[in-house]
C-alpha cells in the first residue's frame, strides 16, 4: 500500500526518469530511513544511481556523529554510497550572527549543492511528507498574509543544476512508520524533533492532531491546496510581470513614478502584487519587514479625498502623492531641504520628508503646552490645513505684539542654519494665514469663545533635529 501511494504520487509528479543520479539526503530518522529503503527498492526497476549524505552539524555532541556513523553502516550493508561530512554549525552562527536552524540549513543545503555538482546528480531526494507540508503552510499562514509565501514546499524545485525532490509528500509520518515498522527498518530518534520551544514542533504537537481530528486526510487537502496556489500564483506573477514591465511605470534606479488612476484601473489583486513588485525592485530584495499593513496604508493614501499624502516604509522608502501621481523614492540627505506642501486633515497626520510627522485632532492634550504642540480656536480658522515649507513673503501674526513678522528674521532669530530654512515645516490655513512655524512660533489668534479646540502635535519616534533643537 506504502508503495503504491509513493509511486502513485511520484508518477502524478513525474520525479523519476530513467537512470537517474539521485543523491538521498540521511538524518537517520525514520523518514528518510525510510526514503532511503523505497528508493533502494525501486533503484533497479529505474536503473538509479543512488549516493547518500549525511550531515554531522556539530550540535548535539556524540549523539549526531554516531547518527552518521549509524547512517554509514546501513548505506554499507545496502550497498548504496554515502558521502558524509561534518559542519561546525556553531562558528558559522557565531560567525555570521544568525539562529542555529539557519545556519545549519544554510550548511547542509552548501554541502548538498557541492554534492550535485561532484555528482553530476539530476536529483535531491528529501524525506520530507504530508504531516511536514500541513505543518510548514499553517506556519507560514500563521506569519505572513500574502498567498504566494502560504504554498508549502515544492514538490520539485531546481537545485545545484538539478532538482529537489519530495517524493513522501502524499503520505504521513504514521504511514512512513508503519512501513519502518513492516520492513524492519530502523532509525535514530532525535530528541530535539519533541521539543515545543521550535515552532516548527509546536504546530507538531499541538495544530497537526487538531487537523488530524477534523479530517484525516487533511494532509492530501493541503498538499492539492499547495499546489494550487503554485498554479495560480505563477500565473498572477506572470501577468504582474508585464503590467509592471508596462510604459505606466517610470523606473529610476532609486525611485518609481507612475499615473494613480492608470493603476487604479487594473484588478485590486494586480495593484497588491505590483506594489511588492515595486518594493522588491526598489530594495533589490524581498522585503521581510514589509507587512500587509504598508499595503493596507498605500491603498489609504490612494483612495484619500486629500491629493497630497504620503507614507513611509521601512528603511527610508516614502510614498508620495500628489494629486494623480505616486512616487516612491528613498529619503535622501539631500532630499530634506526640498520644498514640500501637504494637505492636513482633522484628524489626520502627515509624514514629513525627514520622518517627523504633524498630527491634527480635536482633543489633544490640551495641558501640554509646549513647543511641539499647538491649538487654536478652530472658528477662527479655515479648513483643510495645509503643511508646508516657506515660501518668499511668508509673515507670521505675532502674540503680544501688533503685526507680522517675517519668516526669514524668525529664522534668524532662532539660529536656525541655512540648509535647514527650505525644509522647516509651518502649518497654514486655508486662506494661507500661517498658524504654527512647527516648534519656533506660534500665530497670534484673535481670541475666541469656542469649544471647538483644533490641536496639533508634532512627532517623531527617533531623535530629530527639528525636536531636538527648536
Ligand atoms: N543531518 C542531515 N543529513 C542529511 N539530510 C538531512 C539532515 N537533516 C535533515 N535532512 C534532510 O531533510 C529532511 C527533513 O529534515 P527534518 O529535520 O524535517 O527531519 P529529521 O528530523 O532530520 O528526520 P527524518 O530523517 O525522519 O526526516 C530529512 O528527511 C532529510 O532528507
Amino acid at each position: 500500500m506504502f508503495n503504491l501511494k509513493v509511486d502513485q504520487f511520484a508518477r502524478q509528479h513525474q520525479l523519476f526518469k530513467q537512470h537517474a543520479t539521485i543523491l538521498i539526503a540521511v538524518s537517520g530518522g525514520p523518514d528518510s530511513m525510510a526514503l532511503l529503503h523505497y528508493l533502494k527498492g525501486i533503484q533497479h526497476h529505474w536503473g538509479f544511481h543512488l549516493v547518500a549524505l549525511t550531515v554531522d552539524h556539530s550540535l548535539r555532541g556524540a549523539a549526531s556523529e554516531e547518527d552518521v556513523k549509524f547512517v554509514t553502516s546501513v548505506c554499507d550493508d545496502l550497498g548504496v554510497a554515502c558521502e558524509s561530512v561534518t559542519l561546525d554549525v556553531p562558528s558559522y552562527k557565531e560567525q555570521h550572527q544568525v539562529g542555529t536552524q539557519v545556519a545549519a540549513r544554510h550548511m547542509r543545503y552548501q554541502f548538498f549543492a557541492e554534492q550535485m555538482q561532484k555528482h553530476q546528480a539530476d536529483m535531491l531526494a528529501m524525506g520530507h511528507h504530508g504531516d511536514d507540508q500541513v505543518e510548514t503552510v499553517f506556519m507560514r499562514m500563521a506569519r505572513g498574509a500574502e498567498p504566494q509565501h502560504m504554498k508549502g514546499m515544492d514538490v520539485r524545485r531546481p537545485f545545484g543544476g538539478g532538482q529537489i525532490i519530495r517524493p513522501f509528500l502524499g503520505v504521513t509520518k504514521a504511514e512512513i512508520e508503519e512501513y519502518c515498522q513492516k520492513h524492519d527498518i530502523h532509525y535514530c530518534v532525535d530528541a530535539s524533533n519533541a521539543s515545543p520551544a521550535y515552532t516548527r514542533n509546536a504546530f507538531r504537537l499541538h495544530v497537526l492532531p487538531f487537523l488530524k481530528e477534523q479530517n484525516r486526510k487533511v494532509h492530501e487537502h493541503i498538499q492539492a491546496y499547495s499546489e494550487y496556489v503554485s498554479e495560480d500564483e505563477a500565473f498572477l506573477k506572470e501577468q504582474t510581470d508585464r503590467f509592471f514591465q508596462s510604459s505606466l511605470f517610470h523606473k529610476e534606479p532609486e525611485e518609481i513614478r507612475f499615473d494613480l488612476n492608470a493603476f487604479l484601473a487594473a484588478s485590486s489583486s494586480l495593484q497588491r502584487r505590483t506594489f511588492h513588485l515595486i518594493l522588491n525592485y526598489l530594495y533589490q530584495e524581498q522585503p521581510d519587514d514589509v507587512t500587509y499593513h504598508h499595503w493596507e496604508q498605500f491603498k489609504q493614501i490612494m483612495k484619500a479625498e486629500s491629493p497630497h499624502l504620503s507614507i513611509n516604509l521601512p528603511r527610508n522608502l516614502m510614498v508620495l502623492r500628489s494629486y494623480e501621481q505616486i512616487t516612491f523614492t528613498f529619503l535622501r540627505e539631500d532630499k530634506d531641504s526640498e520644498p514640500f506642501h501637504f494637505y492636513l486633515n482633522v484628524p489626520g497626520k502627515v509624514l514629513l520628508p525627514d520622518g517627523t510627522s504633524v498630527h491634527a485632532s480635536w482633543d489633544g492634550p490640551s495641558l501640554e503646552q509646549n513647543e511641539h504642540h499647538f491649538m487654536c480656536d478652530v472658528n477662527k480658522i479655515a479648513l483643510p490645513l495645509h503643511v508646508r515649507t516657506r515660501r518668499a513673503g511668508d509673515r507670521i501674526a505675532l502674540r503680544g505684539m501688533d503685526g507680522h513678522k517675517k519668516i526669514k528674521d524668525l529664522f534668524i532669530d532662532h539660529k536656525v542654519p541655512q540648509k535647514e530654512r527650505d525644509s522647516w515645516p509651518m502649518v497654514t490655513d486655508h486662506n494661507g494665514r500661517i498658524l504654527w512655524v512647527v516648534s519656533l512660533q506660534k500665530a497670534r489668534l484673535e481670541a475666541g469663545d469656542s469649544i471647538d479646540w483644533l490641536h496639533l502635535t508634532v512627532k517623531n519616534d527617533d531623535t530629530s533635529r527639528r525636536m531636538g533643537n527648536a
